[in-house]
């Protein structure tokens, strides 16, 4: 089939989107594909990197509040759907599929009113403003969490639970050694902290503050900024002394790679993090962004706290001393360790991709 897919602004709506293509490939069920993006968003450095044929379009995200700013972004859309139109009718898709992010905004509602198969992801329980608005125009509304099905309220009939496609990426993966490539033993436990694919400084700062405190651990960390924070990590760490079990990176491009050999996660509560979490079952600590819209993170990492699958650290008790306590009691513990590993897994969606590919089948035929 010929797929157009667009998402961006970050990797939380990035990754999907490429898990889908991927397994699409696999199965040997893609004849082309075409990405679409914003040329400045993250998407530009990600998804040509992935190889993927990648076009733009200029685009920029409404502002929930009534501004001026909001005229620009009505000019700029109605020409963006001129430019997405053009798109449609030269690569004359079979499907094309929104995975959040205004930039899926102009692709899929100009295939929509040309008639193409249309369908979103919405990869959180509360869902973006892009995907509220397609969802007048779309075929299937493809959901990760149950509750996202209230978000809809006109277009029950249109919704399917079917999980989070990074899922099926990584599930079922197994240990590796890939840890030795960020000098790291493949024998010791190991805690990996990210704050997302953009890196949060809340969590580098408590990181920062605890870094002295890891030196003489069994355990070792990967401690990644976030590649625009990564200067300012740098220079802070200069007047600390970063013991050896401790290895600090901006950014990393392969994550389904190592993931498996982790044993506790420290992070955000991202929706496709939580994918991956709850698809290879990695006990987590997380501390939800409490700037995301209706503080949708904190009710992701509640619904994996309350059964025990992670622990939920707000970001208002967060400091070096709070978060090497948390570390170290799960670390110290292969009981509550082993209950997190089975409670996490029973949260995951592993058939993420299939379930998808079965609904896209179906719309096109
Ligand atoms: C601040 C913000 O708006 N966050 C939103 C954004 O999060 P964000 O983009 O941070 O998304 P997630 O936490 O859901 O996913 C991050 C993705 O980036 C990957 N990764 C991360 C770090 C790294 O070094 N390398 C790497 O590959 C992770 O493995 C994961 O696949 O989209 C999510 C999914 O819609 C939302 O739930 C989040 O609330």
């Amino acid at each position: 089939m010929r797929v157009m897919i667009s998402g961006g602004g970050t990797g939380g709506h990035i990754y999907p989107a490429l898990a889908l293509i991927k397994r699409l490939q696999e199965r040997q069920l893609l004849d082309a594909v075409m990405y679409v993006g914003t040329p400045k968003g993250l998407e530009s450095r990600i998804v040509p990197a992935a190889g993927i044929p990648f076009e733009t379009i200029e685009l920029q995200g409404f502002r929930r509040r009534l501004t001026w700013d909001n005229v620009h972004t009505v000019t700029l859309f109605i020409q963006a759907v001129r430019r997405a139109k053009q798109m449609v009718r030269d690569f004359k898709p079979d499907i094309v599929i929104g995975t959040g992010g205004y930039v899926s905004s102009a692709i899929v509602y100009a295939a929509a009113r040309a008639h193409v198969p249309t369908m979103i992801h919405e990869q959180n329980s509360i869902a973006g403003v892009t995907n509220k608005f397609l969802a007048h125009y779309v075929d299937k509304i493809l959901i990760a969490f149950p509750d996202a099905a209230g978000q809809f309220k006109h277009q029950q009939q249109k919704i399917a639970l079917v999980g989070n496609p990074r899922a099926q990426e990584v599930a079922g993966l197994q240990p590796n050694d890939r840890l030795s490539e960020f000098a790291l033993s493949p024998d010791r436990s190991t805690v990996l902290v990210f704050g997302g694919s953009r890196g949060a400084a809340p969590i580098n700062n408590a990181v920062i503050e605890a870094i002295p405190d890891f030196a003489g651990q069994s355990y070792q960390v990967l401690f990644v900024t976030g590649n625009a924070h990564y200067e300012a990590v740098t220079a802070k760490l200069a007047a600390i002394k970063v013991p050896g079990n401790v290895k600090v990176v901006p950014y990393i491009d392969n994550m389904p790679a190592i993931l498996p050999d982790i044993t506790l996660l420290v992070g955000r509560a991202g929706a496709t993090s939580i994918a991956e979490i709850t698809a290879l079952g990695i006990p987590s600590i997380l501390v939800p962004s409490p700037y995301v819209t209706h503080n949708h993170q904190t009710k992701n990492a509640q619904s994996m706290a309350s059964t025990g699958a992670a622990v939920l650290l707000p970001e208002s008790d967060l400091t070096g001393k709070s978060l090497l306590n948390a570390i170290t009691v799960i670390m110290g513990d292969d009981d509550r360790q082993k209950k997190m590993h089975t409670a996490t897994l029973a949260l995951g969606h592993p058939q993420a991709s299939d379930d998808i590919i079965a609904i896209m089948q179906d719309l096109i035929h």
